[in-house]
């Protein structure tokens, strides 16, 4: 059974603590990982990390639990480097590489280990095993363990130390519908608890059900920072959709000495209006006397928003993928920078 509550993991007044990336630099040879990144993570929300494959996101990630070592700047919890907290698996819990665990031992056992070794309750091992669903099978082998189990075992050891700071990177990867919700209730959960949750994601219709806040990265630099509606309000994708009986002339009104608007007709024969918002093209049928049947607001989906910001900042891309660039016809626009 999953357990997700603040019966389980109680809220403690200590959790006002904040995650500082400041301008940090991260290089691997001639590799530019990271690029004077800065932005903070903030408690009591759920902040989504996202950037193109090789962003720099997992690099970031590590650098804030002191797995990595900064070639310039810094990151600080709460004010303190990471290799400065004494008890660090209490204040700091990370997903980074669910597939990083001794594969002999037991469930149990990985997580008494690392109580130990931390001077952690060994009581939080079954708590936590409960937690994340694994109550189950606590004595098998991890070797055993599909990748959906593997990454609630991982879930499982960044909460064993109760710490108010959490990192997951990429956590849905390999999880059922039903391990999917339940990784978005418990991050949740675990902001409204008041914990700083900085969760990376490549699901963006997942990203959008859970993050309240996103930071978006490319080629290890700063693309927004911004609430999830503000992102989504800045897309030039976001369009109106009309459908009108005279849909030539307003078509021709539309796009007739207003620079930047451009409409293309839908496969219903309606029309889709991008640079101009659902009032002003209401305003300009009115007032030459173009009847409209439907006037609707239509707001990009985060994966379009995501697209738009990170076009110039993708590694990887298929040769379908450039077709589709080369055809499109909205400019790039850039989210709320902070
Ligand atoms: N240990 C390393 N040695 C050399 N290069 C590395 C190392 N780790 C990461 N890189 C490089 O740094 C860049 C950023 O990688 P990183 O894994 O942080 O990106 P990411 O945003 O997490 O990517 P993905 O979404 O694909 O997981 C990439 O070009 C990667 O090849």
């Amino acid at each position: 059974m999953v357990t997700v509550g603040s019966s389980v993991v109680p809220t403690r007044p200590g959790w006002r603590q904040m995650i500082e990336v400041d301008r940090l630099t991260k290089r691997y040879g001639s590799t530019v990982a990271v690029d004077d990144l800065s932005f903070q993570v903030l408690p009591g929300r759920v902040t989504g990390f996202l950037g193109p494959n090789g962003a720099g996101k997992s690099t970031t990630m590590r650098a804030v639990i002191g797995l990595d070592l900064p070639t310039m700047g810094e990151v600080r919890i709460n004010g303190r480097s990471y290799a400065s907290i004494r008890r660090p698996l209490c204040e700091v819990g990370a997903l980074l590489d669910a597939r990083a665990v001794h594969a002999g031992r037991s469930a149990s056992h990985h997580l008494l280990c690392i109580a130990r070794s931390n001077g952690i309750d060994p009581s939080r091992v079954s708590a936590v095993l409960e937690m994340v669903g694994l109550a189950g099978v606590t004595r098998r082998r991890i070797r055993t363990f599909s990748l959906g189990m593997l990454q609630r075992l991982g879930v499982a050891a960044a909460l064993l130390g109760n710490p108010g700071v959490l990192l997951f990177d990429e956590p849905v990867n390999g999880l059922d519908p039903e391990g999917i919700r339940w990784i978005r209730t418990l991050m949740k959960q675990l902001a409204a608890e008041g914990r700083t949750v900085l969760v990376s994601s490549h699901l963006m219709s997942e990203m959008a059900l859970t993050a309240d806040h996103l930071i978006v990265i490319g080629r290890g630099r700063l693309v927004a920072d911004a609430s999830v509606a503000e992102l989504l309000s800045t897309s030039s994708r976001n369009r109106v959709r009309v459908r009108s009986p005279q849909a030539g002339r307003l078509s021709t009104l539309l796009t007739r000495d207003q620079p930047g608007v451009n409409v293309q007709s839908g496969p219903d024969g309606g029309l889709e209006v991008l640079g101009m918002d659902a009032p002003a093209v209401g305003e300009l049928a009115a007032a030459h006397g173009v009847v409209l049947h439907e006037l609707s607001s239509q707001q990009a989906s985060l994966e379009e928003a995501f697209m738009d910001l990170t076009r110039d900042s993708v590694d990887y891309r298929t040769g379908t993928d450039l077709l589709s660039l080369e055809s499109s016809t909205t400019p790039t626009t850039a989210g709320s920078r902070p």
